[in-house]
């Protein structure tokens, strides 16, 4: 069943984090779905702009639409990442969209402002939830890829001010994580003092943690075992998450973790049978092994075992 993110974020506020997770093709939707029916959670699909041309928009909507069918007690969100104005108004009008974030926070504060009021006034008409973005994350994003040292973390007074000025349902903040599989040199840890400081100013109101993946070393090893040369990766550490959700992170989004996922299991299977090219043999091991992996994050951000009481919730 698909429902709008605000709708999840009120049954999660303040307990746990909803998983917001990205896919761009069959295997990984397979592998979600299993994991978040085994783990009992309800979770948010992330589509992304490259994901929408990856193979064709329609693809997604109608693998999406196929997977609530084949696991009709799955609870979720369809959710547009990063997406600018004009995307944002194609997912409003598809008719299949609950969510859509608007990304103008590489724009001055007042451009953001007023770029992010005109989709929440279209999206709001439909019944759809905005989440925007303040703040600059590190790493690489579709478009843009923000040079180290060039970040910034949100500053709260400003985040109050753009949530009641836009009317946006949930806001993304800068607190030190960045898109990859590169996000810290050396041991790092989120700026907590940030976020309280946010949650002071909007007590209640949805944050979301963009740049979330752990990037497991362990998994990194193995690829790079494998014929893999991923040096230097770092993600943020997974006992975070929790304690950023009791400060108001209501979805926290994970996609690079997926990938090392897919690199790991078809680097070691082709490895393994290098007289193998049958692709559905490496593909089914991935599609269990993203199960597992997408359970054990929705363990570690509490959405795991949610699903019956925020059925019931929804009932009411
Ligand atoms: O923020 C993300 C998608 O919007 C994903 O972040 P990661 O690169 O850390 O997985
Ligand atoms: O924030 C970016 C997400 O990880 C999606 O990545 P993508 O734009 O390469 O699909
Ligand atoms: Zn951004
Ligand atoms: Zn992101």
């Amino acid at each position: 069943m698909i429902v709008t993110t605000a709708e999840l974020f009120k049954h999660a506020y303040g307990k746990y984090a909803i998983g917001a997770y990205n896919i761009n093709n069959a295997e990984q939707t397979m592998g979600l779905f299993k994991g978040c029916m085994a783990s009992k959670a309800p979770f948010i699909i992330q589509i992304s702009k490259g994901a929408r041309k990856y193979t064709d928009k329609l693809m997604l909507e109608g693998m999406i639409r196929s997977a609530d069918t084949i696991f009709p007690d799955a609870i979720f969100a369809v959710h547009l990442d990063h997406g600018d104005e004009e995307t944002c108004y194609d997912c409003i009008n598809s008719g299949f969209y609950s969510s859509v974030m608007i990304d103008a926070s590489h724009d001055p504060f007042e451009k953001n402002v007023e770029i992010t009021k005109r989709v929440v006034e279209a999206a709001h008409k439909k019944g759809i939830s905005v989440e925007a973005e303040l703040g600059m994350l590190g790493g690489v994003e579709e478009d843009v890829k923000v040079e180290d040292g060039a970040a910034t973390l949100t500053d709260p007074a400003e985040a109050e001010d753009f949530v009641k000025k836009t009317g946006c349902d949930s806001l993304a903040c800068a607190i030190g994580t960045s898109h990859g599989a590169f996000k810290f040199k050396g041991k790092q840890s989120l700026h907590f003092d940030v976020l309280e400081k946010i949650k002071a100013r909007l007590p209640g109101f949805p944050l979301v943690m963009h740049g979330s993946s752990s990037v497991p070393q362990d998994e990194v090893a193995r690829i790079n075992a494998a014929g893999g040369q991923i040096k230097d990766s770092a993600g943020v550490n997974v006992n975070e998450y929790l304690p950023a959700a009791k400060l108001g992170v209501t979805k926290i989004n994970i996609d690079t973790d997926g990938r090392l996922v897919w690199t790991r299991v078809h680097r070691e299977f082709f490895r393994d049978k290098p007289g193998e090219f049958d692709f559905r043999a490496p593909g089914k091991v991935y599609i269990e092994e993203y199960a597992k992996f997408i359970a054990s994050r929705n363990e570690l951000l509490g959405s795991a075992g949610q699903l019956d009481d925020l059925r019931a919730s929804l009932k009411k």
